[in-house]
């Protein structure tokens, strides 16, 4: 299993899952109806002789997508039947019990109520019972699984803080909070009250300064006039710097004091026009410099303190007493920061004359300008420019496959390839043997085999396959990637998805009673259709599951027949359809040979057949095309990576690649191949590409990736020729192609043709019946990457009703 499974970017928020309860989880009504049918379904299955509540058999069937087979096969697991429950001998201990219960006070208190020995029947209504009646018919020791349950602890839910943690502010923090918010109260009240309250001497100060602020701004709209050594003089310019901003001015009401402060000020002022605001005795309104003032401003400062002559340098800032100030012309160039942050812009878009120096030294030599400094460049992508197809003829390769296994849920494609790979060494018997222990702890004991392909929690919990798996195995011959598809209908998407991808498919049967009837009314027809739409031309199908009819031949005899004639008529060659027995679960016939009690196969196992399969030779020379079938985010090394199979052409670390339909260009870092790090790779290799200098919005699950310099077209119609599974007329269709999918519309129906020949033998109908072949126009909402020949699924409301070729784009 690669590493990329542990930073595997998927798209659902963890938040939303800690937020999922099952019990409040509101059933849609499709949902319901779904529910309500089944339940009456799986009762049917049951018969008399199983009395399950239905909330049991609704938790059943929720488990199983619905799937009624499998929502019954659970449940007569896990009960026992009435029969077997009535046949069986009471103990003497069980006897001794019963009549201790039965002699017990509390016993005889509710005899009225349940009587003892209690009915089987009604043991099932629990919802009758008293609590502590609940376990009285149930023999010590042996409780009747139904009735036993388990205590799950609350999950600790970390969330909301910035680490989790609780929702509630800590201690500390509400502290904070509280001392904030006191201060701003504070801050906010500070002006006025402190002003009203008759702080005398700010109050006075401000309001003069004010006043005098305000006349000057008011009586002048000269501008300012400069010094030769850079300071300000000028009476306009005094209030300028003195006027604070007081907030309600017009509000505040001086104190008597003050208002009698302010008088004496003002009799001092002249109110006339133009009287200069020198003349204002502002000597009284400044305190000594301090010490500390002293020393940092030296004597310039003390000296204009008290002297009017001098007193515009009352607001000097130091280096205005420089003497060469003036000269210095400081602000002239960038400032340090903006030398630092324009390298660094520099930087990021790689321009070459910036790759030397570091960011130390363009500090340092600040004022030299921005131009000759630069920040440490990330390494650039080298490309060793290599011969990609001379690299693949010198290599000898082992010749690669990649197959997809298809068939109806629980018919046991995942169990048949983990016991594929425990028998080939790929798993190791303490992996296995940790699996089986897990698959029984939570009663799921037959599903070891299959946990080797399914690694979610949910497909472990709940039996099912939900998505595309890979691993990887090598015989003589080949390298070959499985990719075991889901089977319950509600992922077929995933199963395109699998498919898309696959040289050849391995059809997977379970050939028990009623199983293989009950799989062709479901998917077993629909995934050998869509293998066969998707382009897929080889076929092995596997009777499973031959244990549990004693390998008798005439049942594997008669699958064959009956899916031999499907399979021609879906449109596979007879001599690309094998059938071979097998039993996965035990493992007979998947590497080792059959059993002695199936004498009359001779045939090859499943491994060597699958080595007798041609492997369809890919086209390296055409532009590159790989259809991204997984995104990977968040990894230290590889921030972004994709992986997909390469379906034409070849790549190298360092080349360019354009992503579709983004239009966005990307840089190969580095490739892997089966985990390991490789220079290059070829069409018909599933690839895993790292990737730089693209952000991760432009890259979807399903994007073509090729060259920039053959790209991929992005186009929004088409004309395709397609096979009808169901009734197609013009109608909304989900357009399918691989992992991608769009909204679109069945425009026009062109014509129905002929299915040797493809000539049209009607034009224009009205609809397409299922079986017939046609030439459509499809219009999509959203532009698709798409080219001539590909193959697309259409389908709607989660049924497929066409797959087909593409023929022209409109
Ligand atoms: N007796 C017997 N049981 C089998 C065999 N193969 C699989 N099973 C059982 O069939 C059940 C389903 O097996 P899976 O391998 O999960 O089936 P699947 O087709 O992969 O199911 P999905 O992927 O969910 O469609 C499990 O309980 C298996 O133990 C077999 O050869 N013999």
């Amino acid at each position: 299993m690669s590493g990329h499974r542990r930073v595997k970017d998927i798209s659902y928020d963890e938040e939303d899952y800690d937020d999922y309860d099952e019990d409040d989880y509101d059933l849609s009504p499709e949902d319901r109806e779904q529910m309500r049918i089944g339940t009456i379904k799986v009762k049917e299955a049951l018969g008399p002789s199983y009395n399950i509540p239905n909330k049991q058999i609704e938790d059943a069937l929720w488990d199983s997508y619905y799937d009624v087979a499998k929502a019954t096969t659970n449940l007569k697991s896990t009960h026992t039947p009435i029969q077997s429950k009535k046949q069986r001998q009471e103990s003497r201990f069980d006897r001794a019990a019963g009549s201790a219960a039965q002699s017990s006070p509390a016993n005889k208190k509710n005899e009225s109520a349940i009587p003892y020995p209690l009915p089987i029947s009604a043991s099932c209504c629990h919802s009758f019972l008293h609590t502590e009646n609940f376990f009285q018919d149930a023999p010590w020791g042996n409780i009747p699984s139904d009735r036993l349950g388990v205590l799950v602890p609350n999950s600790i839910r970390l969330r909301y803080g910035l680490l989790g943690g609780s929702s509630k502010p800590s201690k500390l923090a509400a502290l904070a909070a509280a001392r904030k918010k006191k201060e701003d109260e504070k801050k906010a009240g500070t002006t006025p009250s402190s002003f009203n309250s008759g702080n005398l001497e700010t109050g006075k100060s401000i309001l003069l300064l004010h006043r005098l602020g305000n006349k000057q701004s008011s009586h002048s709209s000269q501008p300012s006039t400069p010094l030769p050594d850079g300071s300000i003089t000028g009476k306009e310019n005094v209030g300028k710097y003195i006027t604070p901003t007081l907030p309600n001015r017009q509000k505040v009401k001086p104190t008597p004091a003050i208002e009698r402060q302010i008088r004496d000020v003002s009799d001092t002022v002249d109110h006339s026009e133009d009287t200069p605001a020198r003349n204002i005795p502002r000597s009284d309104l400044r305190a000594n410099p301090s010490a500390f003032a002293h020393s940092m401003f030296g004597k310039s400062l003390s000296q204009a303190v008290g002297s009017n002559d001098q007193e515009d340098s009352a607001f000097m800032l130091p280096y205005l007493s420089d003497p060469d100030f003036a000269k210095l012309n400081a602000f002239a160039g960038p400032s340090p920061d903006d030398v630092v942050l324009n390298a660094q812009a520099k930087g990021a878009k790689g321009t070459k004359s910036q790759s030397k120096q570091s960011i130390g030294k363009a500090t340092k030599s600040a004022t030299e300008g921005s131009d000759s400094l630069s920040v440490q460049e990330p390494p650039k992508v080298k490309s060793k420019n290599l011969n990609v197809l001379e690299e693949f003829e010198k290599s000898k390769l082992k010749s690669s496959a990649n197959f997809v296994v298809i068939g109806h849920v629980d018919h046991g494609k995942s169990t048949l390839m983990g016991r594929l790979l425990y028998d080939l060494k790929v798993v190791d018997q303490r992996s296995v043997d940790k699996l089986r222990k897990e698959a029984e702890n939570i009663g799921k004991p037959s599903f070891a085999l299959a946990w080797v392909m399914d690694q979610t929690a949910e497909e472990r919990s709940r039996g099912v396959t939900v998505d595309v798996a890979t691993n990887t195995f090598e015989t003589d011959r080949a390298r070959y990637t499985i990719l075991d598809a889901p089977g319950h209908q509600d992922f077929i998407p995933n199963m395109i998805a699998g498919a898309s991808q696959a040289d050849f498919a391995v059809l997977v049967i379970d050939s028990s009673t009623n199983s293989f009837e009950s799989g062709l009314r479901g998917q077993t027809k629909e995934h050998a259709l869509l293998a066969r739409s998707i382009g897929v031309q080889r076929i092995i199908v596997v009777v499973n599951k031959m244990d549990t009819i004693s390998w008798f031949e005439s049942r594997f005899q008669e699958i064959a027949q009956q899916m031999s004639a499907f399979l021609s008529s879906a449109g596979f060659s007879p001599k690309n359809v094998s059938f071979i027995p097998c039993a996965g679960l035990t493992g007979e016939n998947v590497v080792l040979p059959a059993p002695s009690t199936a004498s009359w196969y001779t045939g090859n196992t499943f491994l060597q057949e699958l080595d007798t399969c041609e492997h369809s030779t890919c086209p390296l020379e055409r532009p590159l095309r790989l259809t991204v079938s997984d995104i990977f985010r968040g990894g230290i090394t590889n921030p972004l990576s994709i992986s997909g199979r390469i379906d034409a052409g070849s790549l190298q670390v360092g080349d360019t690649i354009l992503s579709m339909p983004a239009n966005e260009n990307a840089t190969i870092r580095a490739i892997e191949i089966d985990s390991e790090s490789v220079d290059w790779a070829v069409a018909g290799q599933i690839a895993t590409l790292h990737l730089a200098d693209i952000d991760p919005v432009h890259l979807r699950v399903g994007d073509i990736v090729c060259t920039p310099s053959a790209p991929v077209t992005n186009i929004k119609s088409f004309t395709a020729k397609i096979l009808a599974f169901d009734h197609v007329l013009p109608m909304h269709v989900d357009v399918f192609r691989g992992r991608l999918n769009v909204p679109a519309r069945v425009a026009k129906l062109l014509a129905v043709l002929d299915k040797a020949t493809g000539e049209p033998v009607k034009k224009k109908p009205r609809v397409v019946q299922p079986g017939l072949v046609a030439r459509v126009v499809v219009e999509l909402e959203r532009a698709m990457p798409l080219e001539v020949r590909e193959r697309v699924v259409l389908r709607t409301e989660g049924a497929t009703v066409a797959a087909g070729l593409v023929e022209g784009l409109v």
